[in-house]
């Protein structure tokens, strides 16, 4: 009988899947403005068992190719892109990679798809060209790539503060939730640049924000959001007469908390039913990553 185990072992060291799972601001106050513009933020990040797949195959050649489009995102935008080319400056390293997507996530939606995508492509590729970089390094790496990257490089749910790069891990409560796209894109720019934003919420500590619970946490960017895009509004307040609910991130995707699956499966069925022009799927809140423990030994 032919051993196979060989090749089938050397072609698994060339491929990989990963999960980059999306994330909910359970909340976020927005507690300053930074002389560059940019907004300091206090916030809380947490996983959901929901969200894109990446595939990377290995090159020897040393290019980097996207083996899936995405609509309206040229290859040097593109956040899979983005983070391999970065990690192949700044290491040198002479391999390559195809990187591919299945993409579940909506674009701009505040779930942080872009830059989860771009988190498991650093630990991936990390992993896949041997560069042996820590996870704080490819963290550092990531924030040049966007704000959110780094907790999903750590994957611990986590109290952040800055831009999002000062975090903390932290245990949440882990319920159920039904996340729903209500169909309109938020831009995340004019949000922040809109005159009447509440920017000067008092800073709070972590354990004040922990203390308070679920039940006391916002958005500061809602009512901005309400004002400018009225299928969000409809969506919260259609949301909120079932569960409570807010906005994560700046939009447009809004989230209601549920006490059990039973009940996040028939606020699911509902919203199909009597809103059937929103995207809507249920998902489990986790304090770990599952990119964590994709990673091969
Ligand atoms: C606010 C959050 C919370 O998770 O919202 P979502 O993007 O997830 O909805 C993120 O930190 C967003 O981070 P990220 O998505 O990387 O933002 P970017 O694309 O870099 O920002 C787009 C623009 O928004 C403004 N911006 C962004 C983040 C921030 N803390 N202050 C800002 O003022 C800046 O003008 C920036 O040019
Ligand atoms: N791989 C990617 N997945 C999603 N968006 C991407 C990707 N690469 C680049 N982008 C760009 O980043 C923007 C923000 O995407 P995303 O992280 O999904 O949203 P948000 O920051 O609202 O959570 C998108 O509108 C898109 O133009």
């Amino acid at each position: 009988m032919p051993d196979t185990s060989f090749s089938s072992d050397a072609s698994a060291q060339q491929t990989l899947t990963l999960p980059a799972p999306a994330k909910l601001n359970r909340m976020l106050h927005i507690v300053g403005r930074r002389d560059d513009g940019y907004h300091e933020l206090q916030t809380l990040f947490q996983f959901l068992d929901h969200g894109d797949d990446i595939h990377l195959r290995l090159r020897q050649d040393g290019e980097i190719t996207l083996t899936d489009r995405l609509e309206g995102v040229p290859r040097e935008a593109n956040l899979l892109w983005r983070a391999a080319d970065l990690l192949k400056r700044e290491t040198g390293c002479a391999l390559g990679a195809d990187l591919g997507v299945t993409k579940r996530l909506p674009m701009g939606g505040g779930l942080g798809g872009g830059s989860s995508d771009a988190a498991s492509v650093l630990v991936g590729l990390n992993h896949l060209w041997g560069l042996g970089l820590t996870t704080r390094r490819l963290a550092e790496l990531g924030l040049t790539l966007g704000a959110d990257v780094p907790v999903f490089v750590h994957g611990q749910a986590a109290w952040a503060e800055g831009v999002g790069e000062r975090l903390v891990a932290v245990a949440l409560d882990t319920p159920w939730f039904v996340v729903v796209h209500p169909g309109v894109a938020v831009s995340t720019p004019a949000v922040f640049t809109a005159p009447e934003l509440t920017r000067d919420t008092p800073a709070i500590t972590m354990a004040r924000a922990l203390k308070g619970g679920a039940s006391s946490w916002r958005n500061d960017c809602e009512d901005t959001v309400r004002q400018a895009y009225a299928e969000v509004a409809r969506a919260l307040d259609w949301l909120n007469a079932r569960a409570p609910s807010i906005l994560t991130g700046t939009g447009a995707c809004v989230f209601a908390r549920l006490e059990s699956e039973a009940e996040a499966v028939q606020l699911l069925d509902d919203v199909r039913c009597q809103q059937p022009t929103w995207h809507a799927f249920k998902a489990l809140g986790l304090n770990r990553s599952p990119l964590l423990d994709a990673l091969p030994a």
